[in-house]
């Protein structure tokens, strides 16, 4: 049996195992005791906040210490709107979640602007704020004391107890669950993953950090909400107790312990920590279990339980539960008809690229000076260069990474200027000197990212996985399929892209560069590290894609390749252009080799 058949059997298995786990769980409202399924019931609560935790630690990769505010925010609200404005649960809920939606909205903001160590800050500085606002602000919170009589839901004449307020928490959080696989299968859980493992490479695909981690913040916010809320009117007291600091952490343990970025690790983190401290008897020792537990995880299992099976599962068995489903919509073809149309539409005639009088400096070094020259559209222009004298920078400038000093640069006669996403826009894309694909993502997936910008997925389509959504997640499917075919890949595609030998990973970035749709593509040293198979792939792509139409600019050291491909070459040293011709003139120039080789190796070469 093949990697991708074990993989349909073993992905077509889980609703099976879903479905019987589920109905052993809702049979339990009647088959325990009131204890135990009060243990149940903290489960699911934990699961609904974890799921959203998850898609921001796992997902987005913001580590939020401070969540128990959110949860927080809407309990109070809820229990303050039910007990002192008389509202029914379900207006009170609405209220509860909406309130902590605000609020994780306005904390979001400055936590993914400041990012690095200063986010936890921020969030652990919220956590704390709301927790002592519960205990100063007593006559609206009630102070230490909490806020009691809150009532249990009603829905027309039925009274909501502990068992049916069980089975509604199992249901929520079930359907949690289910929006979290719908936003990982989508372009937005693309997105976060791909800002979280690499700004820069998701930049220059058009996606900017900011929108998928604000949507991640945002949706964890309404589901810690709506679990305070179910929390706060089945336990019909609340108290500040319940969302102190400790809360919070437990919090991000069950994320991390599960497995932060799997689907089922908050499922697994919430059981082991709800009963391990009852199962040991160590309820006053709680947060030194923690301690240990959290110590224990990042040491033995950085991936927490789930992640290191999904590891496991992937390399033992070449079995991964595959976020993409396997099918084509039409049979392979390498001919790429449909990228061929997508890159022809967006072809001009004038020189595709021109430079004028590039000028960049680090501090006091002078990287590029006065780089001037023009690349002619549906060419192979390449730049050559010792080590350090510039090719990289000026591919940097180009794309947007960097902002030059001074000078000009147009695109199809139009003034090109801004910054990597925008400059991506405009129909520029480009690969990195060292493979930036995103690693926790499949093959199909990382070249799937590249289309993300123009493909324009609604929200809430992605999260109820609307007919819609599939058909658009399909062509999307299909078209990187097309990709990678038109790219040679033969090996598996949904196997993540951390198992990719280099050459490969190399090749797949490509294919993720023209997902994107360019009318220029910048490749920054494709050949290095790939064999001669490789290379000649590689060659024989490059030419197709001039075929077509593509521009290509292209940093190499391999200078057979450069001179088998070429079109023309720029010659850079110490910054500044030594000429700009066909190669085989120009890398037979003096001037060139003695760029390369050195005054006195040329001195000592003509003596000998
Ligand atoms: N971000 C940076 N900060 C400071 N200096 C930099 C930066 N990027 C490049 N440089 C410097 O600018 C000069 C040109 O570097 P660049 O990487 O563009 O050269 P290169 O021609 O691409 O070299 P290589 O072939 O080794 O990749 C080098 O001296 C380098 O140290």
């Amino acid at each position: 049996m093949n990697g991708i058949n074990k993989s349909r059997i073993f992905r077509r298995s889980v609703p099976v195992g879903g479905i019987v786990a589920a109905a052993a769980l809702v049979s339990a409202a009647w088959t325990t005791d009131t204890y135990m399924l009060n243990l149940f019931f903290t489960i699911g609560i934990y699961v609904i906040t974890c799921v959203g935790m998850n898609i921001l630690v796992g997902y987005c990769g913001i580590v939020s210490i401070g969540h128990a505010g959110l949860m927080a925010a809407g309990a109070y609200t809820s229990a303050i709107a039910s007990t002192q404005y008389g509202l029914n649960f379900w207006l009170s809920a609405l209220a509860g979640i909406a309130v902590s939606l605000l609020i994780g909205s306005i904390i979001a903001i400055p936590t993914i602007k400041a990012g690095g160590v200063y986010l936890s800050m921020i969030t652990i500085a919220f956590g704390v704020v709301v927790h002592e606002a519960l205990i100063r602000w007593d006559v609206v919170t009630g102070g230490p004391l909490g806020i009691s009589g809150i009532p249990k839901p009603k829905l027309g004449g039925y009274d909501f107890d502990l068992q049916s307020m069980y089975v509604l928490v199992l249901v929520i959080a079930a359907a949690s669950l289910v929006l979290a696989y719908n936003i990982r299968r989508s372009a937005w859980g693309r997105s976060m993953i791909a800002t979280k493992e690499n700004e820069i490479a998701a930049a220059s695909l058009g996606i900017r950090k900011f929108k998928p981690q604000f949507v991640g913040f945002a949706v964890s916010s309404v589901l810690a909400g709506l679990a305070g809320t179910l929390y706060a009117h089945t336990n019909s007291f609340i108290s500040p107790d319940t969302y102190h600091f400790q809360a919070s952490v437990q919090l991000v343990l069950i994320v991390i312990l599960g497995g932060s970025g799997t689907l089922l690790g908050p499922v697994i983190g919430a059981i082991i920590l709800v009963f391990l401290p009852e199962l040991l008897e160590m309820e006053k020792l709680r947060m030194a279990l923690y301690g240990g537990i959290m110590f224990a995880v990042l040491y033995f299992l950085p991936k927490g339980i789930m992640g290191t099976l999904n590891d496991w599962l992937e390399a033992r068995l070449g079995l991964k539960l595959a976020t993409q489903e396997d099918g084509r919509l039409i049979n392979a073809t390498s001919d790429g008809t449909l990228f061929e149309q997508e890159i022809k539409s967006r072809i001009g005639k004038a020189a595709a690229l021109r430079l004028d009088n590039i000028h960049k400096s680090f501090g006091g070094l002078k990287a590029l000076s006065d780089v001037s020259f023009a690349v002619t559209a549906g060419t192979i222009h390449s730049l050559v260069g010792p080590n350090g004298a510039g090719k990289t920078t000026l591919l940097n400038v180009i794309s947007g990474l960097y902002a030059a000093e001074s000078g000009t640069m147009e695109l199809h006669g139009t003034s090109l200027s801004g910054s990597l996403s925008s400059v991506s826009g405009l129909g520029i894309a480009r690969t990195f000197q060292h493979s930036r694909l995103f690693k926790e993502l499949t093959v199909l997936e990382n070249v799937m990212t590249g289309m993300t910008v123009k493909a324009k997925t609604g929200l809430g389509a992605a999260m109820l996985r609307t007919p819609g959504q599939r058909r658009k997640e399909k062509l999307l499917r299909e078209k990187a399929h097309l990709l990678l075919d038109l790219i040679g890949f033969e090996g598996n595609r949904h196997m993540s892209a951390s198992q990719l030998p280099y050459g490969h990973q190399r090749m797949v970035e490509i294919a993720r560069a023209l997902a994107t749709g360019p009318s220029v593509l910048l490749l920054d040293e494709p050949a290095a590290g790939m064999t001669a198979a490789e290379i000649k792939q590689l060659e024989d792509l490059l030419k197709q894609l001039v075929h077509y139409g593509l521009t290509i600019v292209l940093i190499e050291h391999h200078m057979d390749f450069v001179q088998r491909v070429s079109d023309a070459v720029t010659v850079l040293d110490f910054g500044r252009v030594i000429g700009t011709g066909k190669p085989e003139e120009l890398l037979n120039d003096p001037r060139v080799i003695q760029a390369y080789l050195g005054k006195e190796e040329v001195a000592a070469d003509a003596e000998r």
